[in-house]
């Protein structure tokens, strides 16, 4: 069975795990507590082939173990590179990282890392606080030959579901047996995933 592994990139607060809840669990979870890094798993099934996806939610605090952001770039097989379109700093970190992937994935080839980086301005919902225009993530994302998405946890599924269910197919076409260097550590179940919901600082909406 096909190991597909989606690293969820992005500065402190832009709704990583936000996103990641949605798309497990299809619920919007405003307060989400974790202060490790983990590895979330399910199990999907794409045009009939069976897929186990791990996706990694990372800390932005700082903790015990914690991997590099090139540990996490050489771990996966696809990357969901996150901003929040009310804060223009988490564009411009963003578009560091995904600088980043593409320095590092120079060797492999060129149409197997365009499908699998994903631009995503997340908190559209906050459109009236808005410090990136569309505009700008669709240039950037086209400049750096990556798929472009503006979407808000809070407000959509569907979106997120099709992000997601995309990146994962195209992951897995890409199909590169990778050198895989430190794997970031921490994993959670589902049930653990649900324990974190309570105690994170709120810090919009
Ligand atoms: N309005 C709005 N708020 C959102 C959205 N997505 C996430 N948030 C809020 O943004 C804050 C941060 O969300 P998180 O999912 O914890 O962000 P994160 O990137 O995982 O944060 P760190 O783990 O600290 O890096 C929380 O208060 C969420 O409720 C969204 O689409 N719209």
């Amino acid at each position: 069975m096909n190991e597909i592994k989606v690293a969820v990139l992005g500065s402190e607060g832009v709704g990583k795990s936000a996103l990641i809840v949605r798309f497990l669990t299809r619920r919007f979870i405003g307060e989400y507590a974790s202060s490790s890094e983990c590895i979330y798993r399910k199990h999907m099934s794409i045009d009939g082939r069976q897929l186990n996806l791990e996706l990694y939610d990372p800390c932005s605090q700082p903790c015990e173990g914690k991997s590099t952001l090139n540990d996490q770039i050489h771990w996966a097989d696809g990357f969901v590179v996150i901003y929040d379109i009310s804060d223009r700093s988490s564009f411009l970190r963003a578009k560091a990282i995904v600088h980043l992937i593409r320095e590092l994935h120079l060797g492999g080839s060129k149409r197997d890392t365009d499908s699998v980086i994903f631009l995503v301005g997340n908190k559209q919902d906050l459109c009236h606080m808005r410090e990136v225009d569309r505009e700008e993530g669709q240039k950037l994302a086209s400049e750096r030959r990556c798929q472009f998405y503006e979407l808000s946890a809070a407000e959509h599924y569907q979106e997120v579901l099709l992000m997601f269910s995309k990146i994962v197919r195209n992951a897995s076409l890409g199909g590169r047996a990778k050198e895989r260097r430190r794997r970031p550590s921490g994993s959670k179940s589902m049930a653990k995933l649900i324990n974190n919901v309570f105690g994170k600082r709120r810090k919009s909406v």
